[in-house]
């Protein structure tokens, strides 16, 4: 009898895991397991992320139980757990589906080496994005540093199909090990959500048969519910990027009409493709700027106000809603992040690694590539990034995406009875119309923490000493 072990990382699921199917097909045994890392060098996960994690195993764990596949959970060192495994069940091979930060993937190779050196085969397959990140190149066979391009190319090629479940019989219902356990994180977070693979498959589902037509125009609005929410699932791989593609091109299919509203919510995954283009080919993209000339920006020191940022206490009335919407629900809207990572990094002139930071804690979908590939593209020293001179006044663009101010009314409830023309900006308010509405600024809502018109000025005069508008 020949047994494999699968090494699960961010492929949480049973369909289209390329590891698990191989295995499957090619051994009697399969045993599955999954190391909380502690190895020198990776990003330790996030708190919130910690909290969908141990959900996301307790559900795989069922799933694979259901086909005869236990799922083993161990915390510790991933160099010194993976051949000690292997070896315990005497397996002929491990599988696993490829990651692309550089430091897992030396990590990769060191064990991949060391099981050779023992004799045992080790396999490593593609199955967390669209397309290995260095198949996609340019002309000239480089890595490309502008979406547009990449994307054009990104789109002619030739999405893998998703592999089926591999298929098998109970054996008996187990539990997840104990060597993981749960993270003290707040149980609120679930009233929010619904984890694991049926539920990826779903929301996807429901987001194409529901929210796809409208999401091209409505997407902005973060009080509109027309995103699809999948950002959590994919970073647990409960859902592959190639199953949404392929998904959404059998419903392009079913669907005609909506080809176009598809095709911008492909256009959107496809960033996350980007993003680990980016992960893939740079050095170490949550501490580096991508552009050398940020190295020199000199970020002010303001812990006062960056507590003020985490907690939704700015005085600015859409950056504080983003800010207590993701502490209360491990998400935020994607143009609220923007401006939320805009006011930290322009207006506060604060260092978007202590922005990124915050984020990679509080998010349930804090994504190695995508959360500081994303703040490296607020900040503007990321690839293909906003120019420098483009700072969000949260005040207009609250204006604009949040025109009657639900999204505030809802996550910052002490303004809710403050009238239309003055939500997004309380500080403008006659006297009467706070008192109207029991809004008192400095009491029961902050003044603002910076002046938009002077900190945008700053921020400009700042990014022009570096030369940034050199580019
Ligand atoms: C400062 C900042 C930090 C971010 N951090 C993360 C992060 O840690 N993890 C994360 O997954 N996304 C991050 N994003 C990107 C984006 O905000 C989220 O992917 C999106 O809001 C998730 O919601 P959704 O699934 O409803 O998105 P949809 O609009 O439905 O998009 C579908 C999928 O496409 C991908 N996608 C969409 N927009 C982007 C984008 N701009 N960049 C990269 N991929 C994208 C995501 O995987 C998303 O789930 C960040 C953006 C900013 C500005």
């Amino acid at each position: 009898m020949s047994t494999a072990l699968v090494w699960l990382r961010n492929d949480l699921r049973l369909a289209d895991n390329p590891a698990l199917f191989t295995a499957s097909k090619q051994h009697d045994r399969v045993v599955a397991l999954y190391v909380d890392e502690a190895d020198d060098g990776l990003r330790p996960t996030g708190a919130a992320a910690r909290w969908w994690l141990h959900e996301s195993l307790e559900n795989l764990a069922r799933s694979l139980a259901e086909i005869g596949i236990a799922l083993k959970v161990e915390a510790g060192k991933s160099r010194d757990i993976l051949p000690a495994e292997a070896r315990g069940l005497e397996a002929a091979a491990v599988h696993w589906n490829r990651r692309y930060g550089p430091k897992e993937r030396a990590l990769d190779a060191d064990i991949k080496e060391d099981l050779r050196t023992q004799g045992i085969a080790a396999h490593s397959h593609p199955g967390n994005v669209l397309a290995e990140p260095w198949t996609v190149e340019t002309g000239q066979g480089r890595p490309y540093s502008v979406f547009t391009p990449f994307w054009k190319t990104l789109r002619g090629m030739d999405i893998e199909h998703p592999s089926p479940a591999p298929k098998g019989k109970a054996k008996r219902s187990i539990k997840v090990d104990n060597g993981y356990k749960q993270p003290h994180w707040a149980g609120k977070l679930g009233q929010h959500w619904s984890i694991g693979e049926g539920a990826a498959q779903e929301r996807l589902a429901e987001f194409l048969d529901e929210s796809v037509a409208g999401y091209p125009e409505g997407r902005d609005f973060p009080a509109r519910p027309v995103t699809s929410r999948l950002s959590p699932h994919l970073r647990f791989g409960e859902i592959s990027a190639r199953q949404i593609w392929h998904t959404a091109h059998a419903f392009i299919h079913a669907h005609p009409g909506k080809a176009g509203a598809v095709d911008k919510f492909l256009s959107e995954l496809a960033w996350r493709d980007f993003s680990y283009h980016q992960l893939y080919h740079r050095d170490d993209i949550a501490r580096v700027p991508m552009q050398a000339k940020f190295k020199g920006l000199h970020w002010r020191h303001a812990p006062a106000q960056l507590r003020a940022w985490q907690t939704g206490m700015t005085g600015i009335p859409i950056v504080d809603a983003g800010m207590r919407e993701l502490w209360e629900t491990g998400y935020m809207h994607n143009r609220v992040r923007m401006l939320t990572a805009s006011f930290l990094t322009k207006n506060l002139l604060v260092d978007w690694r202590q922005g990124e930071h915050w984020f990679w804690d509080c998010l349930v979908d804090a994504d190695e590539a995508n959360n500081p590939a994303s703040w490296q593209w607020v900040a503007g020293s990321g690839l293909d990034a906003a120019p420098y001179f483009r700072i969000f006044n949260p005040v207009t663009q609250g204006e604009r995406f949040d025109v009657t101010g639900d999204y505030v009314r809802r996550w910052v409830p002490e303004l809710a009875s403050l009238p239309d023309k003055f939500i997004q900006k309380p500080f403008e308010a006659p006297a009467e119309a706070l008192s109207k509405t029991g809004v008192k600024l400095g009491d029961t809502y902050p003044e603002p923490i910076a002046d938009l018109k002077q900190t945008r000025q700053r921020a400009l005069d700042a990014f022009a000493d570096l030369g940034a508008n050199d580019s």
